[in-house]
This record gives structure tokens, C-alpha cells and sequence, in this order.
């Protein structure tokens, strides 16, 4: 994977758009704390809202734009829970354990998806009339299904 790092930027890209968990886990103040100039008393229930983090003007360059590039040479900026503006796994001590394995199944997939075949919209669709809207739960998904054309893209004995 060290070796694609444009799959690597998409992940993140959509990561930040699209996270899976909107909001992360509720998580409980141990201690009074101060953040970011934010008083935080022990006992208090912290949300962390991973979809307006993604989207917030202050911190990323016209954020609804899809975008992969604006993570090409920025190796700082990753999704292991070091870099706050982008937690799609969270951080500390309570974050994701299968994060890694969820990230390379992803990778590995999305890089196997792209390389195995031509990817299209049906017929007369643009790009731009394709919905992202989300549904919000748990782990949130499209509201409307994607369509696509596939075709194959590899001499048809690869399959
Ligand atoms: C792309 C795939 C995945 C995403 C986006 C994801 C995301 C998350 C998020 C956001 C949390 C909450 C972290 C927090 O509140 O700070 C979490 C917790 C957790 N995830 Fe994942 N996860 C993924 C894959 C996996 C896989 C593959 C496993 C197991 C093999 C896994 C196991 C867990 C467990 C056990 C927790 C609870 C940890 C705790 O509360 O201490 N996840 N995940």
C-alpha cells in the first residue's frame, strides 16, 4: 500500500466527507480538563461529531469538495488518531482496535475494485446528479443505493 498513496488519500478523503461513525462513542470526563480553551468538568458526557469536524471551513480548505489530493505529501495528516482534525477510528485509549485491519480491508479492496474493472455511471447519469446524502445511526450509510456499470478491465482468465 506504501506504494498507493492516491488509494491512501481517497480513503481519508472520503473518511472526512462520509465518516462511518458520525458521532463517536459517548465518552466520560475522568477529570476537569481544559481544551482547546474549553472548560470540560469530571463527569461530563463528551460527543465528538466526526461529520462537522470533517466539514469545518477553519480547518480544511473548501471542505465539501471531494478532493483526495489535498492529502498527497501531507504523510502528517493520517487517521490513526494523532492528527484531531480527522478521527474517523477516534483517539486515546478507547479507539478502534480493528483499525488497522479495517483499513486494510478497505485499501485493499478499493485498489482491487479500480485495478479488476472500468467503473461507469448508468446511462445519462453525471457525476454531479449522484445523491451522497446519509442516513444517520450507528454506522451510517447512503440513502440512496449506487448503481454502476462495471466491466472488466483484465484479460477475462485473471478472474
Ligand atoms: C473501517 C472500519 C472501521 C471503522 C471506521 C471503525 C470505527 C470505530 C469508531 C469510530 C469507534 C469508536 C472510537 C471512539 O469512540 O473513540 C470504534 C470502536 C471499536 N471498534 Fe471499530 N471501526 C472499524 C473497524 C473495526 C474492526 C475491523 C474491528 C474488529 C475487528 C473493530 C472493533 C471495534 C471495537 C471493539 C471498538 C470499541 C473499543 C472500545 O470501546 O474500547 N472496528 N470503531
Amino acid at each position: 500500500m506504501a506504494r498507493l498513496p492516491y488509494i491512501e488519500a481517497i480513503i481519508k478523503e472520503t473518511m472526512r466527507r462520509h465518516p462511518v461513525a458520525v458521532m463517536l462513542a459517548p465518552h466520560l470526563a475522568m477529570e476537569h480538563c481544559n481544551v482547546g480553551g474549553y472548560d470540560i468538568c469530571k463527569g461530563t458526557r463528551v460527543f465528538i461529531n466526526t461529520w462537522s469536524m470533517g466539514r469545518d471551513p477553519s480547518v480544511w480548505d473548501s471542505p465539501e469538495d471531494f478532493r483526495p489530493e489535498r492529502f498527497l505529501g501531507k504523510a502528517n495528516i493520517d487517521v490513526k488518531g494523532q492528527n484531531f482534525e480527522l478521527l474517523p477510528f477516534g483517539s486515546g485509549r478507547r479507539m478502534c482496535p480493528g483499525y488497522s485491519l479495517g483499513l486494510k480491508m478497505i485499501q485493499s479492496s478499493l485498489a482491487n475494485m479500480l485495478h479488476g474493472f472500468n467503473w461507469k455511471l448508468p446511462e445519462n447519469m453525471k457525476p454531479q446528479d449522484l445523491s451522497m446524502d446519509e442516513v444517520y445511526g450507528l454506522a451510517t450509510i447512503r440513502k440512496f443505493p449506487l448503481v454502476a456499470i462495471t466491466e472488466p478491465r483484465l484479460p477475462l482468465h485473471l478472474y
